[in-house]
């Protein structure tokens, strides 16, 4: 272990660090040198603590309840070895215990269950279903600038989540669940239920954290806010029951792409009765769908309003290429999809700013040793013992200048040439990768198409921040809170890590006073020039 204990002198987290990704009772949120690394330290730190050690993995040790070592990855080479071996480097799902609370789902197994979860839900995720993202996207959105904003040329937003909440919800209900819903749908909830599926939707998605982190007896007695929380949750398994029956005992077989439908079908058409899955593990993948797919997307495109908004250069660049792309009367068809690479672009930088998922949780099935090199070109080889808990470090990876040139800019071009593949990780990768990244992408393209090809982008001025600069204006815009207890975060940071957009969008919808779609002459000419 002499290496070992060498590597650790180099790391900048000392050998004595609690630290609670992995352990369910770890008490330390503070950071103290050589002591705790503090909480949320490896958003907070990016790469600085890969700097500071001067090499792309560091070390802690947990100390309490039992001896433990983890390894932090921000090495592309390292990271693509782990992300393609899923033998010798299994998923540490112990991360995402607390999710099998919606039932059995391929986020919270591996082995052989998990190969069975993933074989049935993988067709689901479809170019039909894409197509299907990408058309409703447009829908939604058009239907949101005529019911919603009444074509106004200024449309003033109170935080930009009050945007990219409501859009990726209705797209979720109608790509996974096969639910169209309006914006100005009427509240009467349907016989049998108290809530609309539109509301259950928004009511579950404000708060899922709750479901993860409360047991239902303790939401059923908390708060009102907890209580009505148990309620939509209890009526959002009853809606999906009702569809999974309704689509069941359907006389009239319908074409339908949305996942739900998919994954039922690829379940009943599935050979042996015992690779089938059961009711449980069928509801626990639908919620899973909603769970992985919502935020994660919403998220991020909340985070790519507020960089075009500070970044008005890049924002009149990635106009000008849609001005190129779009057709004159008509939303783009899937098809076309390829003809809008710079919205790609603009989502993919965002993610390698704000990549969901900050750590990807892995472990090593078999004693094992990772080789790195640094900066300088000294080599070191550090031994692995089975066991050990390996975390890739999206954020650390992303913003890695050996890979990334300014990689604190906003620069969306470059991800339309070349750049460093190994380096970008934010949907994980090999056969482990999200399985939702095609509906996310498809989905991303659509709305950032659609809105900045008709909207400018701005962030209203306000007379009690005139006197900040654009720093401190970016630094507040970005301000991003967790919406986890101290307690609950130590209990299981990797659920943070899973779920950091939960932590994140608290921050965003708070921080963004208003963020707004301002029309100006610009937006007058835009708007002439679509029409034309
Ligand atoms: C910006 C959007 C998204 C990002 C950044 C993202 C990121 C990720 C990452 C990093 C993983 C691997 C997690 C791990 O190994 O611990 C993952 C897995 C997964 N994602 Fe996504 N995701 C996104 C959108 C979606 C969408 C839209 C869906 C579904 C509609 C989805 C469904 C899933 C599922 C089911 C898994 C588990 C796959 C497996 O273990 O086989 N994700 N995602």
């Amino acid at each position: 272990m002499a290496a070992c204990v060498a590597y650790y002198r180099a790391a900048a987290i000392g050998p004595t660090s609690p630290r609670y990704s992995t352990s369910d009772s770890s008490f330390f949120p503070f950071s103290v040198r050589g002591i705790s690394p503090g909480i949320w330290w490896l958003f907070n730190s990016q790469y600085a603590d890969f700097a500071r050690a001067g090499w792309d993995v560091v070390a802690t040790v947990n100390v309490f309840p039992r001896p433990e070592l983890s390894l932090y990855i921000a090495d592309p080479t390292i990271a693509k070895e782990v992300i393609g071996a899923r033998a010798r480097f299994p998923k540490a799902t112990k991360v995402y215990e607390l999710l099998a609370t919606f039932g059995t789902n391929i986020v919270v197994t591996e082995g052989a269950e998990w190969k069975r979860q993933r074989k049935i839900a993988a067709p689901a995720f479809s170019e039909r279903n894409n197509k299907l993202v990408w058309d409703e996207t447009f829908r939604i959105v058009d239907e949101m600038f005529q019911d919603v904003w009444g074509d106004k040329d200024i449309v003033e937003i109170d935080h930009v989540m009050d945007l990219t909440v409501p859009i990726t919800l209705m797209v979720i209900g109608v790509a996974s669940f096969g639910r169209r819903m309006s914006w100005n749908e009427d509240s009467v909830a349907p016989a049998g239920h108290s809530f609309t599926f539109k509301d259950v939707l928004l009511e579950v998605s404000k708060r899922l954290i709750l479901r993860i982190v409360f047991p239902q007896w303790v939401l059923r007695l908390g708060t009102p806010g907890m209580r009505r929380f148990a309620r939509a949750s209890g009526e959002l398994t009853r809606y999906l029951e009702e569809m999974v029956q309704e689509r069941r005992t359907s006389t009239k077989k319908e074409e339908r792409h949305d996942l739900l439908s998919s994954l039922l079908d690829a379940n009943e058409g599935a050979l042996e009765s015992d690779a089938k899955l059961t009711d449980d593990a069928l509801l626990g993948n639908i919620f899973m769908f909603l769970v992985a797919g919502y935020e994660t997307t919403s998220h991020t495109l909340a985070y790519a309003f507020i960089f075009l908004a500070l970044y008005q250069e890049e924002q009149e660049k990635f106009y000008q290429s849609l001005r190129a792309a779009m057709p004159a009367d008509r939303a783009p068809a899937y098809e076309e999809l390829s003809s809008f690479a710079y919205s790609l672009a603009v989502f993919k930088e965002t993610l390698r700013h704000f990549p969901p998922t900050v750590a990807i949780p892995k472990s090593s099935a078999d004693d094992t040793v990772f080789t790195l090199t640094n900066t300088a070109g000294e080599k070191r080889s550090i031994p692995v013992p089975r066991g050990t808990y390996i975390a890739i470090c999206t954020v650390g990876l992303h913003k890695n200048p050996r890979y990334w040139d300014d990689p604190e800019a906003f620069k969306p071009e470059r991800f339309l040439g070349n750049y460093p593949r190994e380096a970008f990780l934010p949907f994980s990768g090999g056969a482990r990768g999200c399985i939702g990244r095609g509906f996310a992408e498809t989905e991303a393209i659509a709305v950032l198409t659609a809105i900045v090809s008709k909207y400018k982008v701005e962030v209203r001025e306000e007379a009690r921040f005139a006197g900040e600069t654009f720093e401190q204006r970016k630094a507040r815009l970005f301000r991003s809170q967790y919406s986890l207890t101290p307690q609950y975060v130590l209990a299981s940071d990797m659920l943070l890590a899973g779920a950091i957009l939960t932590a994140l969008v608290v921050a965003v919808a708070r921080s963004v006073h208003r963020s707004s779609s301002v029309a100006d002459e610009t937006f007058k000419s835009r708007h002439v020039s679509l029409e034309g």
